[in-house]
């Protein structure tokens, strides 16, 4: 997938930007605070339907102004165009137009750009909570597994429904049997997700140790899928999975009706991440985490590839300032041979055969 062309207007600090990247590495590199990322973030938008820190849509909308808009065009290997619009303003909501049919579920185009992001902050998915690397999961498998999605939506619902019940002043006997209906549409769905977070895993670590040898340590790198079911890594066949979860959800009940709220299932799920069999976040460096939370990115650009069948893009947020020369140097070869890379940072980059996009020079052309 490549992005030929986006307009943003009042998105973060941009007025009105156009930018065109080229077909391998593009850097975009201007001062601190000049817009680089904001760039990136309305790829993102274009690709994934939000932005990749988390923000909401206002946070995005350029203070003052009461509507920001991205325009973008995208051609996939197939030489298929792609023309992605979004609008969003406060009174009105967020919509968006591909190929100018208005989306009525976002998710809808999940998958459709598949993208790959490398940003500092995305160190929570090593050593912050949980949720991180749930998320960091769940886009994963999103951008090729449409059914996927649409489970991880109806869990979300029934669990929410689950928690209500849960906390809910209505007679116990009600709620009981109430429980038990939801417990086993609850158990289904449950089962469903976490075999394709397990087979996904199960893949992705096998095409991690091929990516990590690059890094110049030699370490064998290894992921484990923790779930809430207790010790059954190796269970794989459905009915004993929800066996398993039943038996679980028998156990806890008492539990859940004094917390008033559901204790196990795929949003209490956890990653392990290990390199040489010891835990990342307890026992490796800072720069050893880094190469790591690198080489999984790396590993994701090929998975997507060979799930999708397209070409990741894949969008660099100033990784560079924090990794050393010859990760950095080697990451970035790498990843241009196989498709379209948008870099940002503060110097311009060196190197042959990249396309520049200075975010300063743009502004003052632009300026009256
Ligand atoms: N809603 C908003 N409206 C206007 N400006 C905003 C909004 N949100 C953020 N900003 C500002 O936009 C500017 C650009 O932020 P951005 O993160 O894109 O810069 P950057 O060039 O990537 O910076 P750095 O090199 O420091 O990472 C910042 O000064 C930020 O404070």
């Amino acid at each position: 997938m490549r992005l030929d062309s986006i307009s943003i207007a009042n998105f973060r600090n941009h007025t009105l930007l156009e930018f065109e990247p080229g077909h391998s590495i593009t850097n975009i590199y201007g001062r601190n605070g000049s817009g680089k990322t904001s760039i990136l973030e309305a790829i993102h938008y274009c690709a994934l339907t939000r932005g990749f820190s988390g923000n909401n849509d206002r946070e995005y909308l350029k203070f003052g102004e009461e509507l920001f808009t991205i325009r973008s065009s995208f051609t996939s290997g197939q030489g298929i165009a792609t023309k992605v619009s979004i609008t969003y303003s406060p009174k009105r909501e967020k919509r968006i137009l591909v190929n100018e049919q208005e989306l009525q579920t976002f998710s809808s185009h999940i998958g459709t750009i598949p993208c790959v992001t490398f940003t500092p902050r995305e160190m929570v998915i090593i050593n912050g909570a949980p949720a991180e690397r749930r998320r960091f999961i769940d886009t994963a498998i999103c951008q090729y597994d449409r059914k996927y999605l649409s489970d991880l939506l109806l869990y979300r619902r029934i669990l929410q429904q689950r928690n209500a019940l849960l906390s809910s002043e209505q007679d116990p006997r009600v709620i009981d049997s109430a429980l038990d209906v939801l417990t086993d549409q609850l158990v289904a769905i449950a089962t469903e997700i976490v075999l394709v977070r397990k087979r996904f895993i199960e893949h992705f670590t096998s095409m991690l140790g091929g990516v990590y040898q690059w890094i110049p340590e030699g370490a064998e790198p290894s992921i484990l899928y923790q779930s809430s079911l207790g010790h059954h890594e190796n269970l794989y066949e459905k009915d004993k999975i929800q066996q398993v979860f039943r038996e679980r959800f028998e156990t806890l009940k008492q539990q859940e009706l004094q917390r008033r709220q559901t204790l196990a299932g795929p949003h209490r799920d956890d990653l392990q991440f290990y390199l040489n069999k010891r835990e990342i976040r307890k026992y490796a460096s800072q720069g050893q985490q880094r190469a790591f939370l690198v080489a999984m990115k790396m590993t994701l650009q090929g998975y997507l590839y060979e799930a999708s069948g397209e070409i990741p893009i894949t969008l660099l947020d100033d990784l560079f300032s924090e990794l050393d020369e010859v990760v950095s140097g080697t990451m970035v070869e790498t990843l241009a041979t196989k498709g379209q890379v948008i870099i940002t940072s503060t110097e311009k980059k060196k190197g042959k055969g990249i396309s520049f996009f200075s975010v300063d020079d743009y502004k003052s052309s632009k300026e009256p």
